[in-house]
């Protein structure tokens, strides 16, 4: 059960990302269970998670941030709109683990997608609104994690559960608002050689790089 304890606003050093971060993941956004959006009201992006335990030791359970992508082709497909050409890159929280609290049975990788951090925060209130898309299943999603928040906890009720997830919204942002953080986001020309190549790889899907 969740502690009762305040958290901490912030996770991970100051500095940027300690190792093993930043770790990358890709897949296809699949379907979950469907109680993201119904059940929470927040839809998280599902990414298949079979090969994590050998390729991925380190990432134990929990609850992460990062800064996601997603291809700008097959996300066209989906919407049947026009082909384009440039990706977004966009703050992320996401939970890796058997959900506790559903006592799910198969390990899931499932990404909150939040609006940049140019804009408000919709979940900075007591009455959150989380960030709603177009659905985008079948689209190919690539994900920077760069920092752990948590363990993934049981909880008293599904008003607690969806508290903790606005809380870890608001430590995701806070988080990645940090300038060692942001520069994955944007180009503050003060990045590393390592983090415009992270960058990079966060755009390019089947070895063709998007625009940012
Ligand atoms: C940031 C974040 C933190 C989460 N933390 C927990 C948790 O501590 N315990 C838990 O049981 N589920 C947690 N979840 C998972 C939700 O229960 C899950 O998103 C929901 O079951 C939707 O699943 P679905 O995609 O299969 O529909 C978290 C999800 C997110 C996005
Ligand atoms: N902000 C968002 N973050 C992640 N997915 C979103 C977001 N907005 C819309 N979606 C869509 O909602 C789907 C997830 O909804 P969810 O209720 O969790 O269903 P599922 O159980 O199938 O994962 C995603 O696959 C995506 O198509
Ligand atoms: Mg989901």
């Amino acid at each position: 059960m969740r502690p009762d304890k305040p958290r901490d606003p912030v996770a991970g050093p100051d500095a940027g990302p300690e190792s093993p971060y930043p770790v990358r993941l890709s897949g296809p956004v699949i379907k979950g269970f469907g109680r993201g959006s119904k059940d929470l009201g927040i839809p998280t992006a599902n990414i298949p998670a079979d090969d994590l335990s050998e390729q991925h030791p380190e990432l134990t359970s929990g609850v992460y941030y990062g800064v996601v992508a997603l291809d700008p082709q097959s996300l066209a497909q989906e919407n049947g709109a026009e082909k384009s050409t440039s990706a977004t890159l966009l703050p992320a929280v996401l939970s890796i683990g058997y959900n506790p609290f559903y006592k799910n049975t198969v390990r899931s990788v499932e990404i909150h997608i939040m609006p940049p951090l140019t804009q408000p925060s919709p979940t900075a209130v007591a009455q959150p609104k989380f960030n709603r898309l177009p659905d985008f299943y079948g689209t190919k999603l690539n994900l920077l994690i760069l920092g752990y928040i948590r363990p993934e906890f049981d909880y008293v009720s599904l008003d607690a559960l969806i508290e903790d997830i606005r809380i870890d919204c608001e430590v995701a942002r806070q988080s990645l608002l940090r300038d060692a953080y942001q520069r994955y986001i944007v180009d503050d020309g003060k990045a590393s050689a390592q983090v415009n190549e992270d960058r990079k790889w966060l755009v390019t899907f089947d070895g063709v790089s998007a625009n940012i």
